[in-house]
């Protein structure tokens, strides 16, 4: 048989805004059948993005801080011509600070600056500068080294600062969002602010990029039969280091076998992240986590491959039959920047495979394939997902049009 996608449920009205029937567990509607549920599935392109759906009335003013990394790259590229948030301004280190962006940065993404960005002047990462005037929402790439306080200091200046450094994520009233797995984790919001004194200010962090990918994939498995144990190795992309990152003396002809602390963040975001919010705190989902995390001779993307221990039995067609029926959450939701499937089951033997399905969803969509037996435990799967898309800035981006649409920001 060819291979071919088979997409999880996809939504049926693009602007209709239907919310979660239940805190745990997004869908549809309690009836809901997914009707095309073994449709053959073309990836999403740019032309089912962009709905309007709870547009604000004009457009919101934003910053990229760490604009000239690796992530802070994709965010301009993902900001290009976005319904709802105009680029006014950008951060980075003082080596950077007071030059155009266009010689600020070593642009590497396979498409031109946008025109209207490469001449803002780089300023550095100060909240009360006059060039963040008239930003209501902040993108971090920053290196990890300086987000946590920069970051604290826009939020406190009143930004909503969508973060995709590790500083604030395992703070107890920072949800690390993923808004296809949790979003009642936005709860939180409130709570946070009376904590720190923010008025119209939040931090809302993105998980570690593998952490994200292998969260989005194990939901709908986690949903459906209880998840007791993950063993996780992963084979991930040298764009995950950052820019410059890695020499080629180093990744040519070669694995990695060790990215800092990446075991550690994976074994522990992903318990926030797929738990839940009990009172006003966040409750540490209860399975297992073992992470083996390996850097691969990849330009974008991470795959994983995934042992799992499940609380009820499965067969590998059960476990099939849960990721095809998971509910489209960002589509659903509306969203501008939402791929047509936030998790799409691929049927292809040797699939997913980072050149082959990076771009799936325009780079938001997570791949799932090779369901199987598992000899120890109960299944084995590949998955897969773009780091710096759904992984990161495409991950901060809909965390931010979500909250705009929930009221959040305006
Ligand atoms: N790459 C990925 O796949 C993912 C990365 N992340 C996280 O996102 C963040 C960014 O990662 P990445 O883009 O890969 O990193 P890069 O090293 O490519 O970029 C770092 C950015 O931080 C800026 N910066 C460095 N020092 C300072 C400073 N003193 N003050 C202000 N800005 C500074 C740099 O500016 P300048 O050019 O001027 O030095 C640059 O814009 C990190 O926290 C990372 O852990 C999260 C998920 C995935
Ligand atoms: N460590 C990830 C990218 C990253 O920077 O993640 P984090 O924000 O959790 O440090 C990778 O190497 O692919």
């Amino acid at each position: 048989m060819a291979p071919c996608f088979v997409s999880a449920a996809p939504a049926l009205h693009r602007a209709g805004t239907r919310h979660s029937t239940s805190p745990t567990r997004p869908s549809l509607s309690s009836s809901f059948t997914p009707p095309f549920s073994n449709r053959v599935f073309v990836p999403a392109t740019r032309t089912a993005q962009w709905s309007m759906t709870a547009a604000p009335s004009q457009k919101i003013g934003v910053a990229v801080l760490g604009a000239t990394g690796s992530v802070g790259q994709r965010f301009m590229q993902l900001l290009d011509n976005h319904p709802w948030f105009e680029v006014k301004a950008l951060g980075a280190s003082p080596r950077s600070a007071g030059k155009k962006y266009t010689d600020a940065v070593n642009w590497k993404q396979a498409v031109p600056i946008p025109s209207n960005m490469a001449d803002i002047v780089v300023s550095e990462c100060k909240a009360h500068l006059p060039a963040f005037d008239g930003v209501k929402v902040v993108f971090s790439g920053l290196d990890a080294d300086f987000a946590g306080e920069v970051e604290d200091e826009f939020a406190k200046a009143g930004r909503a600062v969508f973060s995709n450094a590790k500083n604030h994520r395992m703070d107890p009233d920072v949800p690390i969002l993923i808004p296809p797995v949790n979003l009642p984790h936005l709860d939180i919001i409130p709570t946070q602010r009376k904590n720190r004194g923010y008025d119209t200010g939040f931090i809302i962090t993105n998980a570690n990029c593998s952490t994200t990918a292998m969260a989005i994939g194990v939901k709908p498995i986690m949903d459906k039969f209880g998840i007791d144990t993950i063993v996780v190795s992963t084979l991930q992309a040298i764009s995950g280091a950052g820019y410059p990152g890695l020499s080629g003396m180093d990744m040519l002809d070669n694995v990695i076998p060790y990215i800092g602390s990446e075991e550690e963040k994976m074994q522990t975001e992903s318990k926030k992240v797929l738990g839940s919010v009990q009172n006003g705190a966040f409750v540490d989902a209860d399975f297992n986590v073992s992470a083996m995390c390996n850097r691969v001779h990849v330009l974008d993307g991470h795959t994983e491959c995934l042992s799992l221990k499940l609380k009820s039995p499965a067969t590998p067609e059960q476990v099939v039959d849960a990721i095809k029926s998971y509910p489209s959450v960002t589509y659903d939701l509306g969203l501008p920047s939402a791929p047509q499937n936030d998790i799409v089951f691929h049927s292809g033997v040797d699939r997913p495979q980072p050149r082959l399905d990076r771009m799936v969803g325009n780079g938001y969509t997570v791949t799932i394939g090779r369901v199987r037996d598992c000899n120890v435990f109960d299944i084995r799967l590949v998955l897969f997902g773009h780091n710096t898309i759904v992984g990161a800035a495409g991950g901060s981006l809909l965390n931010a049009e979500l909250c705009v649409q929930r009221g959040f920001i305006n």
